[in-house]
Formats: C-alpha cells, sequence, structure tokens
C-alpha cells in the first residue's frame, strides 16, 4: 500500500503535564519508539504541550536529535503588542515550534471561539510559516439528527474562508466529533470515513484534486491502540490527534507505530 500523503500521529496533552513532567513523557515516548524501532519516513509523531513546556520540549528535541515534532495547542490572531494573556505565532516559531491546533471544541466551548476567529487563527499559522491543525465536529445533537457532515463541512467552510488552494494544501483538518472526545465513545471507522471523505470531496470540489489530495485528514476521539488500526485503515484518515492516550507514553508510542506496520 503507498501513501500518498505522510501521515501524521499527533499528541495533545491538553492542559495536563507540566514542564517537569514533560521531561519524563518525552524520554519514555521517544526512547520507546526508538526501542520499536519506530520508521519516521512512515509517520510524523507530533506532540502539542501547553505552552509552558514548549522550551523544555525544545531543550530535549534539539540538544538530543529527537526525531519528534512538536507544536501548541493555540496560537493569537494578532503579530503582537497589547494582548494580554495572548501567545504569538513568531513566539512558537522561536521555540521551534512546527504545528499548531486551532479551533479545538474545547476552545470553541469554554472561550468562545467562532468560525471567524479560527480563519483569522489558521490564516495567521500560515502567514508565518506553522501547520494549522484545524479542528472541525459536531455534537451530540447534531450527530443525532443526522446533520454531521452538512454541519461539519460548514465549519471547515468558515476555518479555511480566504486561504488560497496552496495554502490549504500544508494544512492538516482534524475530524473530532465532539461526542467521542474523551468519553471513551468512539466513532466507529465508518462514521469516521463518511466525514473525513466528505471533507476531502468537497476541498476537491471547491480547491481541486490536487490540492484535496495533499491535505492530511486526521480522526480524533478516544483514540488507544486498540482501536486506532481501524479507524487509519480509512482512505480518508491519515492519522490521529490524540488526548488522554497520548499523556501515557508506551500507549501513544503503540497508536503512533501504527503506521510501521508490515503490511502498508
Ligand atoms: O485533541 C484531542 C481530542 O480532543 C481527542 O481527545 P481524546 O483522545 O481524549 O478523546
Amino acid at each position: 500500500m503507498t501513501l500518498a500523503r505522510k501521515p501524521l500521529m499527533a499528541g495533545n496533552w491538553k492542559m495536563n503535564l507540566n514542564h517537569v513532567d514533560a521531561v519524563g513523557l518525552v524520554q519514555k515516548l521517544v526512547w520507546t519508539l526508538e526501542d520499536k524501532r519506530h520508521d519516521p519516513k512512515k509517520s510524523e509523531v507530533v506532540v502539542l504541550p501547553p505552552f509552558t513546556d514548549l522550551r523544555t520540549v525544545q531543550t530535549l528535541v534539539d540538544g538530543d536529535r529527537l526525531e519528534l515534532g512538536y507544536g501548541a495547542q493555540d496560537l493569537s490572531p494578532f503579530d503582537g503588542g497589547a494582548y494580554t494573556g495572548d501567545i504569538s505565532a513568531d513566539m512558537l516559531v522561536k521555540l521551534g515550534c512546527s504545528y499548531v491546533v486551532v479551533g479545538h471544541s474545547e476552545r470553541r466551548q469554554y472561550h468562545g471561539e467562532d468560525d471567524n476567529t479560527v480563519n483569522a487563527k489558521t490564516i495567521q499559522a500560515i502567514k508565518k510559516g506553522l501547520t494549522p491543525i484545524v479542528c472541525v465536529g459536531e455534537g451530540l445533537e447534531v450527530r443525532r439528527a443526522d446533520q454531521h457532515v452538512d454541519f461539519t463541512i460548514s465549519h471547515v467552510e468558515g476555518a479555511l474562508a480566504r486561504l488560497t488552494p496552496e495554502q490549504i494544501s500544508s494544512l492538516v483538518i482534524a475530524y473530532e466529533p465532539v461526542w467521542a472526545i474523551g468519553t471513551g465513545e468512539v466513532a466507529t471507522p465508518q462514521d469516521a470515513q463518511e466525514v473525513c471523505g466528505a471533507i476531502r470531496r468537497w476541498l476537491a470540489e471547491r480547491y481541486g484534486d490536487a490540492t484535496a489530495d495533499q491535505v492530511r485528514i486526521l480522526y480524533g476521539g478516544s483514540v488507544k491502540a486498540s482501536n486506532v488500526a481501524s479507524i487509519m485503515a480509512q482512505p480518508d484518515v491519515d492519522g490521529a490527534l490524540v488526548g488522554g492516550a497520548s499523556l501515557n507514553p508506551e500507549e501513544f508510542a503503540a497508536i503512533a507505530r501504527f503506521y510501521d506496520l508490515p503490511s502498508l
């Protein structure tokens, strides 16, 4: 099986682990990946710690030349200046970040972020050379009303407004049904494929096949080592955005190593 897009396995630590804890997790994760002979050419492994851990992660990755990408969980839509509490894209770039999560449902739910904010942050990330991981996905009521595809596509449309096809081809979209986040309620592989496939078709209609073929679309929501294989086997799923299970280095390494399987 030839993979058109390099899969991405990203661990979102959310508001867990301080900068001291980060040392242990990163060391154990990398040690486990190396011990199990993870092949970085087959998939990219990335951690997304809290802002306060990024310097620590940068020091470990640079100092030991670790094969580990990292990024942040949010960024400011502004360049810099009087924006108390914000963290700018330039600050993240200076810390060696490659990725940044944008529009996670927890930002939408607890911080009132809407599609306009998500769009502004996505544009800012791309402008500054960061790869945004743009999160979209429906809540339980929308799913029960069978509106999940239209709902999710409308968020993709909002988040990507004003971007060029070239900018779009470099970003990552994460489909995360809110009802599956942190609940243990994982979407079926068919659920994941239905929406990820719809996103790719929408991208193709809007920006052309070449662009749509390059965008990596992740699934997120209660991914574990025990369920990763069937979800990642779907043709339009190019990796995972992992929350809770990424706090356990052995578990996350087992998830991240999925694409090392000899059958792929
Ligand atoms: O960003 C990650 C997602 O919110 C998934 O979290 P979870 O794996 O704990 O369900």
